[in-house]
Parts: C-alpha cells; sequence; structure tokens
C-alpha cells in the first residue's frame, strides 16, 4: 500500500460522533502522525473556507484544503482558488424564506462566497430526509443548474458543478500525484463525490449506507476513532512495504 495523500472530511469523520464538533484527539494525533511520516493531509469540506483553513493550521497539517462543499480551495502557495463562479446566494434566500418552518439560517453563511448552508430545525430533524428531498425537487425546478444535498449537520446549496470530487481532482493533478496513491476517509453520502475517484476509500464506522457502497475499507469504531483505525491500518501497510524493500 502507498499512499501519498489522505482527504478527509471534518464533520462525523474527525469528531467523536455525527451529531457533535467535538475532535476525537486520537483523530488529531493520527493526522499529525501521518504529516510527520511525510504523507500530505487535506481536509475536504461542506464549511466556510476560514474554518477550514484554521482548523488545518491549528491541528498542524500540510496539504491543501477545500471549503464550501468544492466550490473553494486553499493553500499557501496557491492562495484562495475559486472552482466556480456560480454563486448560489440567491437560492438560498429564496429556500431560508420558502422553508422558514423547517430551516433556519447558518451563522457562516455571511463568510461563505458561492455555497450556503441553511441547518435543519431540531423538531424536523426525524424527518430531514423527506424535507430535503422536497427542498431539492423545489430549487432543481425553479433554478437551474443548482442542487442541495444534505450532510447531515446541514444543508448545502450550490451549482451542479461544484463538489468534493471536483476540487479533489484539481488538488491531485496540481501536485502532480495520481488517485490511486490516495486516501479518501469520509461518514456521508455528500463524501461519495471525492472518494469514489480514489485508490483508497474509507469510511468511519456509522457511516452512511451509501457511502460504504463506495469503499474498500470500513472501520469498526465510529467518526474520529474510527478515522484512527484506518490511519494506523495505512501506517502499518506502509511499514511492511518499507520492510520489504
Ligand atoms: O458543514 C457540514 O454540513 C459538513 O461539513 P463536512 O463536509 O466537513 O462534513
Amino acid at each position: 500500500m502507498r499512499v501519498r495523500i489522505v482527504f478527509t472530511d471534518i464533520d462525523g469523520t474527525l469528531t467523536i460522533n455525527r451529531r457533535s464538533y467535538r475532535l476525537a484527539l486520537k483523530a488529531v494525533e493520527a493526522l499529525r502522525l501521518l504529516v510527520d511520516k511525510g504523507v500530505i493531509v487535506s481536509l475536504v469540506s461542506s464549511n466556510a473556507l476560514p474554518i477550514v483553513v484554521g482548523l488545518s493550521r491549528y491541528i498542524g497539517l500540510n496539504g491543501p484544503v477545500v471549503g464550501e462543499s468544492g466550490a473553494l480551495v486553499y493553500s499557501d502557495e496557491w492562495g484562495i482558488v475559486e472552482l466556480t463562479n456560480m454563486s448560489a446566494r440567491g437560492v438560498y434566500l429564496d429556500l431560508l424564506e420558502k422553508y422558514s418552518e423547517y430551516v433556519d439560517d447558518s451563522w457562516q453563511n455571511r463568510f461563505r462566497l458561492y455555497e450556503y448552508a441553511l441547518k435543519m430545525r431540531e423538531k424536523y430533524l426525524g424527518r430531514a430526509g423527506e424535507i430535503v428531498d422536497e427542498m431539492r425537487r423545489y430549487v432543481e425546478s425553479r433554478h437551474e443548474g443548482y442542487t442541495l444535498e444534505y450532510s447531515g449537520y446541514a444543508i448545502h446549496v450550490h451549482a451542479k458543478s461544484v463538489g468534493k470530487g471536483v476540487a479533489v481532482k484539481y488538488i491531485l493533478d496540481k501536485l502532480g500525484i495520481s488517485s490511486s496513491e490516495a486516501l479518501g476517509i469520509g461518514d456521508s453520502v455528500m463524501d461519495v463525490d471525492f472518494i469514489k475517484y480514489l485508490g483508497y476509500r474509507a469510511a468511519v464506522g456509522g457511516s452512511d449506507e451509501e457511502l460504504l457502497k463506495y469503499c474498500n475499507t470500513v472501520a469498526e469504531s465510529p467518526s474520529g476513532f474510527g478515522l484512527a483505525e484506518i490511519i494506523s491500518r495505512v501506517l502499518n501497510g506502509m511499514g511492511d512495504e518499507d520492510s520489504s524493500e
């Protein structure tokens, strides 16, 4: 197994479970270990870019990051790279008004450029799937070229051409690394978009069923604890390869 770059989602993948924002310290330690071994680690998230850049910096990671579900990429060397020019602001404002019974605004929207988020109101979380499907039908019939997805943390409204996969391919291409040497780790159906292109495809325990269909490794432990488990398998695999050389 030769992994040169690891792309990992944040919410539900580095956290202690799929509802919390609290990082699993085991996950932080595992990512740092990868960096120390010379592996590039990139965060791939639907969060606003400043959150992703900040987190990457303070954890001590070394790779380019993806924010706004793939609309934006950042690295110290490249600066902010915009992978779309289609802002979903008008679409999100329409949804916020029309579906105000079900969804609330996200504070992060003041810091977003292209992709916008809505939070499902607590009392409707049990009906999230059905409400999201209805909202998607509305968006796709009224706003050509736009769609929405649900991560379990928020509903993300963006141009159809925007995706975590487009951004991950952009990074691989710029760095000259083959997708066969890349590992992707996620927890939600939104992660299928980038994981499906990569040579090594892993899901943490408790992931969405849809994601599991695309993965060749599934952790037993949930969320960030599962990520630590996957990384220890990778590091052991790399050790085997080194000792056989
Ligand atoms: O902001 C969200 O809804 C999810 O963020 P993530 O892409 O890091 O899981």
